[in-house]
């Protein structure tokens, strides 16, 4: 679905991503594991259009979308949620998901000034969109809920929400799981495993190493910016290079790792 090659983006003199080449794989869940300041991130805003490439090629579908913007990577089926998701906190779940989509549809001022009929019909496919999606996240009964006052799961979940009223193709999704207890990242696992069965192609970044050990179809291993694995999560649990990467940076890494592995 996204074949990506000798990717590199190069901040001053550091190579954040250097000379990365994978695949992304349709109708999976497809992980990027790595240390903190791996160069996950910055991976993320290469393959949807927040940072340009200083070199390498991105094909999505068989089109080159190499230097598109992020607005337009989302209109060809690519949507994204953040670390942290930023609401109207005094505004409702559902406005919020409106508000996520208007943002974009295709109406322009004029539109909006003179009431159009576009308008009108764009409003009332965004409100659907917006039930449907909330529906899909199980949040349809906090539709009239103030955002402020839900909880940080129901947050990440109307973060989903928001990645699919765009109607994507493939959502990429950075650290679904932060900040929840072990039960509510089960339930999010849960809905990430409906996401693909609905059709949908997942990538995700996420440090709890169980959650994507049990979760990910194919896991990529970044470190300083390279590649250093890549494979099934029984290929990488015992990769030496990735135990290597976790044990020089990161214990709290590598005991997840091995607990997962334990677990196994
Ligand atoms: N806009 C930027 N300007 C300069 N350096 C940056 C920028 N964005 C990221 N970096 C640097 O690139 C490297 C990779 O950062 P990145 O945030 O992609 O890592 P990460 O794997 O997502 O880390 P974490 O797990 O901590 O979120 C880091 O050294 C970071 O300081």
């Amino acid at each position: 679905m996204l074949e990506i090659s000798h990717l590199t983006k190069r901040f001053g003199g550091l190579a954040a991503v250097h000379d990365v080449s994978t695949t992304i794989e349709a109708g999976r869940i497809n992980a990027i594991i790595g240390p903190n300041g791996a160069g996950k991130t910055t991976f993320f805003n290469l393959i949807n259009g927040v940072h340009r490439p200083t070199s390498g090629r991105i094909v999505f579908k068989g089109q080159d979308v190499t230097n598109l913007p992020a607005d337009q990577m989302a209109r060809l089926g690519i949507a994204r949620t953040f670390q942290t998701t930023t609401l109207f906190d005094v505004a409702s779940v559902l406005d919020n998901l409106i508000v996520g989509h208007r943002l974009r549809t295709r109406s322009g001022l004029w539109d909006v000034l003179v009431g159009s009929r576009r308008l009108r019909q764009e409003e009332q496919v965004c409100r659907e969109k917006a039930r449907a999606a909330l529906d899909f996240v199980g949040l349809a009964h906090l539709e009239h809920r103030v955002a402020g006052d839900i909880s940080q799961e129901e947050r990440k979940r109307l973060a989903f929400a928001l990645a699919l009223s765009t109607d994507p193709s493939l959502v990429l999704l950075d650290e679904p799981a932060g900040g929840v207890n072990p039960d509510e990242t089960l339930g999010l696992a849960e809905l990430i495993r409906k996401m693909v069965k609905s059709g949908l192609t997942v990538c995700l970044i996420e440090h709890k190493m169980d959650m994507i050990m049990s979760l990910a179809d194919k896991i990529l291993v970044l470190n300083h910016g390279e590649r250093i694995a890549e494979g099934t999560p029984a290929e990488i649990r015992r990769n030496p290079a990735v135990i290597d990467a976790y044990l020089g940076t990161d214990h709290a890494g590598i005991d997840h790792l091995e607990a997962a592995d334990a677990r196994a």
